[in-house]
């Protein structure tokens, strides 16, 4: 069985969630892709506190030695910042790879750059988890842009901040001792001010913004604002009043200019926002169409993000598999297999044997069933010649020529 090979860049959280899910969903990835995938190479930054998990995969803190590597098919950016990420990565699709990440803040400023170099290389890109952990916005976004307008999009799109105001209100914990819990279970960032002060919120606020309006916000206009400010009390007093606060992110579009905002707010229990809590994160896409939907899931944690980043391998793959193999005939219509061919008058003998006639329309109209349109039917000037696409069901008899 042929293999896709896969190079992880980083090994922490989201990195080895990554290598986990690939060994554990490995047969299911060989039914929906049809080839193993394996990961061939790690790159880690301090080699001493890391041990391969396989005597096969490459451990190395050399960029270039994954880049040397033979047949190398993807690249999965899971460090952190936006260098050496962005390098990487475009020397990843310079040398014919796809790349998946979760590096939201590379993303968010570098995202339209790879975008366009991953287009001319004819290679994919993916980032469904830059955003909102496991919840698929990206591909959900993508499908409802062919369509809907967007209006407008509120959002809790970081879970460690969620987390710790849920743990400081439901469990008295402090904030620092949340923060505690919220780096054990892997949600917070390697420098968790990130997620504290709502950086890592606006850069996701980023990313949508590209994806949903074509630009973002100008930073200097944003209004970002943390959850280190909240005092324990008026969290109490909220909470007698079925108020919670909420970490949340508003993404709009007027006047042509894109406004975004990421602070702290209050909601009441009717709200949807109220009752998610821990580490999910929730989106409410307003539409013209569509109306509000609402998302909700988990939004970070390194098996929701290893789904992501699998999410995106399965599309991209599929998306880029290599066409069928052209076959000798000469039409480009060969890949179907029913035409209707109007115009003329139809002579057996300018069919040949390998064309099957599926019905007579009328006298200047056949439905036709052949692998292949011999050239000299289809460069006949008489006739017109359609590739018929679904099956046809013949609704008379066969008529013989
Ligand atoms: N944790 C989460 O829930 C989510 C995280 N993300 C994003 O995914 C990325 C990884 O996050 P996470 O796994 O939590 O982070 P960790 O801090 O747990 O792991 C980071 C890994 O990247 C390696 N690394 C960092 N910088 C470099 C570098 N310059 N060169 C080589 N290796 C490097 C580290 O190596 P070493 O171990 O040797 O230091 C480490 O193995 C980040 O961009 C983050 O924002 C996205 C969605 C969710
Ligand atoms: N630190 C981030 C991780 C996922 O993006 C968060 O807490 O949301």
């Amino acid at each position: 069985m042929s293999k896709i090979n896969v190079a992880l860049l980083g090994y922490g959280t989201v990195g080895k969630g990554v290598y986990r899910t690939i060994e554990s969903h490995q047969d299911r990835l060989q039914r929906l892709l049809g080839k193993e995938v394996k990961v061939v190479a790690i790159l880690v930054r301090n080699i001493d506190k890391h041990i391969a998990p396989d005597e096969h995969v490459l451990l190395t803190t050399n960029y270039e030695d994954i880049l040397s590597l033979p047949e190398l098919h993807i690249v999965i950016d899971a460090i952190v910042g936006r260098e050496p990420g962005f390098s990487y990565l475009k020397k990843a699709i310079d040398k014919g790879c796809h790349v998946v990440t979760a590096n939201k803040e590379m993303f968010a400023f570098h995202g339209t750059e790879l975008q366009a170099l991953a287009l001319e290389k004819g290679v994919g890109l993916g980032y469904e988890a830059t955003v909102a952990g496991g919840i698929p916005i990206i591909q959900t976004i993508r499908q409802l842009l062919s369509v809907n307008h967007f209006l407008g999009i509120e959002a809790i799109l970081n879970g460690t901040t969620n987390f710790i105001l849920t743990n400081m209100r439901k469990l008295g914990s402090t904030f620092a001792e949340a923060l505690q819990v919220a780096k054990e279970n892997g949600y917070a960032e390697s420098d968790p001010t990130n997620d504290i002060e709502g950086y890592d919120a606006l850069y996701k606020g980023m990313v949508l913004s590209q994806l949903i309006y074509g630009g973002k916000p100008n930073i200097k206009s944003v209004k970002r604002k943390g959850i280190t400010h909240i005092q324990p009390n008026h969290m109490k007093i909220a909470e007698e009043a079925d108020l919670r606060f909420k970490h949340v992110v508003t993404l709009s579009k007027s006047n042509n200019e894109i406004q975004c905002k990421v602070e702290p707010v209050l909601v009441p229990d009717s709200h949807p926002f109220y009752q998610v809590e821990g580490v999910q994160n929730s989106v409410s896409l307003a539409t013209d169409l569509l109306g509000t939907l609402q998302l909700q899931g988990p939004g970070a944690g390194m098996f929701p993000t290893a789904s992501a980043i699998l999410e995106d391998i399965i599309q991209l793959e599929n998306e880029h598999k290599a066409p069928p193999a052209a076959k000798d005939s000469v039409t480009d219509q060969d890949a179907l297999s029913q035409w209707v061919i109007f115009g003329g008058y139809l002579e057996s003998e300018k069919l040949g044997s390998d064309i099957k006639i599926i019905e007579k329309l009328d006298d200047t109209a056949w439905v036709i069933e052949a692998e292949y349109i011999p050239l000299g039917l289809s460069h006949s000037s008489d006739v017109t010649i359609y590739p018929l696409r679904g099956k046809y069901e013949r609704k008379k008899l066969p008529i013989q020529v």
